[in-house]
């Protein structure tokens, strides 16, 4: 069980803890009821120390690495090998990270915010998108562009918020239509947007290395929201720079 669960909460490390904020932390003594628990921090503790990152902390790694190591007997492997001995406990550290925007609050994420007296379209091609289909636990990867008109105060945010968003909505388990319009959304609600434009273009691992096995298709998704929807003339000018190349 999570420390998080039983009450025993590393300071400092809530469930919306920034997963910048690495570093082992003091457990205060609380009260440890379960076996489970017992063992799920003697294998952390160093010195008295909770080891791992906030995230790590908040996700049940415990219960991650005794699926994982079913998974390894179901498929016919022997978790008790040379090579698979630290796996269940490595891949429950990669779905801390992998999963890490699930702690995140999104509204937090737009928190900069600058007079720039500009009113017109900005907009940020190419952003790297990776994020995990939830149908298959399989990776999905592409780029994501986005854009949007200022409020009419004219205040814009910094570029790179825009791409801390997509990670947020990314680090979790997605269907990339749902990733875009969480993206849009946020735009028009947190930073008062008069439009916001996003096109996500992605190849889905779930297609390419099982079922189907289409390798190289690209699924393109688009979200407009405000003055991208109501006039045709607005949308077609960012599509263009989008597309443009
Ligand atoms: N719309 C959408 N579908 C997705 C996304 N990621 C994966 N999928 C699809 O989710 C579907 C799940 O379909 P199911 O029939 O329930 O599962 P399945 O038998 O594994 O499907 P196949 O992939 O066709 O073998 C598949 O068609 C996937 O291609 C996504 O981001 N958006
Ligand atoms: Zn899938």
């Amino acid at each position: 069980m999570n420390p998080f669960q039983s009450g025993i909460e590393p300071e400092g490390a809530g469930p919306l803890a920034s997963a910048g904020d690495s570093g082992p932390r003091h457990i205060e003594k609380g009260s440890i009821s379960t076996q489970d628990e017992l063992d799920y921090l003697a294998a952390r503790l160093v010195d008295g120390k909770l080891t791992g990152t906030p995230v790590e902390q908040a996700v049940d790694l415990g219960r991650i690495e005794k699926a994982v190591r079913e998974i390894l007997i179901a498929v016919g492997e022997d978790p008790d090998r040379d090579g698979l001995q630290r796996t269940p406990a490595r891949v429950a550290r990669a779905y801390a990270e992998l999963f890490a925007g699930l702690r995140v609050d999104p509204a937090t994420v737009l928190t900069t915010s600058f007079e720039a007296d500009h009113e017109e379209l900005v907009l940020v091609r190419d952003i790297e998108v990776q994020s995990m289909c939830e149908h298959h636990l399989l990776p999905f990867k592409g780029v994501a562009h986005i854009g949007y008109i200022p409020g009419t105060d004219g205040r814009i945010t910094g570029l790179s918020k825009l791409a801390r968003l997509v990670e947020v909505f990314a680090r979790r388990p997605q269907v990339q239509e749902r990733l875009t319009s969480q993206i849009a959304d946020l735009l028009m609600k947190q930073l008062g947007a008069r439009g916001a434009i996003v096109v996500l273009e992605c190849e889905h691992l779930c297609m390419e290395m099982r079922g189907i096995r289409k390798v190289g298709a690209r699924t393109v998704t688009s979200a407009v929201r405000g003055g991208f929807q109501t006039d045709g003339k607005v949308r077609a000018e960012a599509m263009a720079l989008i597309n443009a190349r």
